[in-house]
């Protein structure tokens, strides 16, 4: 298909989705221009100009709104923000600036946070696997809490603790409650099958309870558990936050987190609990459950998603007849997995009219060499969508750029903050370059290209390598 020409053919007459901008799918500060949509006071489409696509966008002002719901829903100290959802130095300044405590499940994550300025006693980190460098790591800064995972956690602390001499560290201990929620399997994570926490069933978390309350190694805190993410009922949340409850009231300790989890809406239609509901059905749940003291939660998806979205460029438009229309945007799974990991739905539209009817019917997908790469099964897109059209897929901060691969060897798309009528790219794009350093033996790896002096291929040019063949 020539640039220019239109998507046409797959048209469906029956329906024209209502606009992402109407559905409250947009970050909070969206404003429709002539010119197209804006965010933060700047064009969308002067984004794509002066950054390229795909291109991660953040409404600055959302970020910080939804971290200041969020502690007003929960106070002070009690809100972490689960950095896995969307981390780099911007994030977790502004997370700490908002008064939210960091939630980190690695030593990268730790590290990105520490190198960030937030103290580490503002810091909690997390794991079902933690090695002895993160634990090391987190004694040694200081961080506010170890939330423990598994009994051979608690030996490696004991060990660092007895042998190096590392300090006394606060632990909570996360148990897997018997409940799980969530969107998809994989993201269910409170279950008595589950590789995360102690099961409250057997008495092992009562066990691993007694043992860390008796450590010299550690000081008992509390209890954590996170049944799930993406979770759209609010009561679904507060079921798991009475079973931990329970067992929470009968351990030392005031302080009781019941992790993340609060969903949100990805397509047109869906509602969504707000804070201030999460924190009602919550607060009344573990009340009830016999628990009268401190209540923590760790969000991440619902402090990061809406604020972002996808830029891509429409780079190919292929009608099959009687079949399907495809329309390939330069990006793919490399820059959102979560469709063809756990089958999530999305929306999209064009920055240059956003409230168009979108009668067309195509599958969205992206430059990666698998028909999985998929982004939106059946998207609705207007009519007369074209090559070279910036596209846009909303509800994208969270779990997008985290976790963004290299598949094909494609870097890593820029991010982007906006804020009052200023653009400021916070993480920036990946070149190739990039890439080829990493590979040891590649023509711009650490060891740089070799020519094996003499070595001819069959057909005569000079075979290139790191070092000569056969040498270690
Ligand atoms: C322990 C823990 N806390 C918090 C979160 C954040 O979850 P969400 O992004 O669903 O709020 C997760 C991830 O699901 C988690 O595993
Ligand atoms: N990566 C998941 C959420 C996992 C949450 C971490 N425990 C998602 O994209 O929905």
């Amino acid at each position: 298909m020539a640039a220019n020409q239109r998507a046409g053919g797959t048209v469906s007459p029956a329906s024209s989705a209502s606009s992402p901008v109407d559905a409250g799918l947009l970050p909070l500060t969206a404003e429709v221009r002539p010119e197209g949509l804006a965010v933060g006071g700047v064009l969308l489409a002067d984004l794509a100009r002066c950054h390229g696509t795909p291109l991660f966008v953040y409404d600055e002002e959302q970020l910080r709104q939804r971290c200041r719901e969020a502690v007003a829903a929960f106070g002070p100290g009690n809100v972490a923000y689960a950095s896995k959802a969307f981390l780099c130095t911007a994030m977790a300044r502004l997370a700490h600036e908002e008064g939210l405590l960091l939630d980190v499940a690695s030593g990268g994550e730790l590290r990105a946070a520490l190198g960030a300025g937030v103290p580490a006693d503002r810091i909690v980190l997390h794991g079902s696997n933690k090695d002895e460098a993160e634990l090391r790591t987190a004694m040694s800064a200081g961080v506010r809490h170890v939330v423990v995972d598994s009994f051979d956690e608690l030996d490696r602390i004991e060990r660092l603790h007895a042998e190096e001499r590392l300090p006394v560290v606060r632990v909570q201990l996360r148990v897997a409650p018997g409940v799980a929620a969530g969107a998809h399997e994989a993201i269910r994570t409170g279950g008595s099958d589950s590789k995360f926490g102690f099961g409250l069933a057997g008495g092992t978390a009562e066990r691993a309870a007694r043992r860390a309350a008796d450590s010299p190694a550690m000081l008992l805190e509390g209890v954590h558990a996170h049944v799930g993410s993406q979770v759209l009922d609010a009561r679904e949340l507060a079921a798991g936050a009475a079973a931990v409850a329970r067992f929470a009231a009968g351990v030392p300790g005031r302080r009781l987190t019941v992790g993340g989890g609060l969903g949100v809406a990805y397509e047109a239609g869906q509602s969504v609990p707000s804070f201030a509901d999460w924190a009602a059905r919550v607060h009344a749940a573990v009340r009830g459950a016999g628990w009268d003291g401190q209540v923590g939660v760790e969000p991440g998806r619902s402090i990061a998603a809406r604020a972002g979205l996808t830029l891509y460029r429409v780079g190919t438009i292929k009608r099959i007849e009687g079949v399907r229309t495809y329309v390939s945007v330069d990006g793919g799974m490399s820059d959102n997995l979560r469709p063809a990991l756990y089958g999530s739905r999305y929306e999209a539209f064009l920055p240059r009219s956003p409230r168009a009817d979108r009668p067309l019917r195509a599958r969205l997908v992206g430059k990666h060499c698998e028909s999985g790469d998929v982004i939106i099964d059946e998207a609705a897109l207007p009519a007369d969508l074209r090559v070279s059209d910036l596209l846009a897929t909303p509800v994208t901060g969270a779990y997008g750029y985290a976790m963004a691969s290299n598949y094909n060897k494609l870097p890593r798309p820029a991010v982007v903050f906006v804020r009052d009528g200023a653009a400021r790219v916070v993480v920036r794009r990946e070149t190739e370059e990039d890439l080829l350093r990493l590979d040891a033996d590649g023509p711009a790896g650490p060891a740089g290209p070799g020519v094996l002096p003499g070595a001819r291929r069959s057909g005569g040019g000079d075979l290139v390598a790191a070092r000569p063949l056969g040498t270690a």
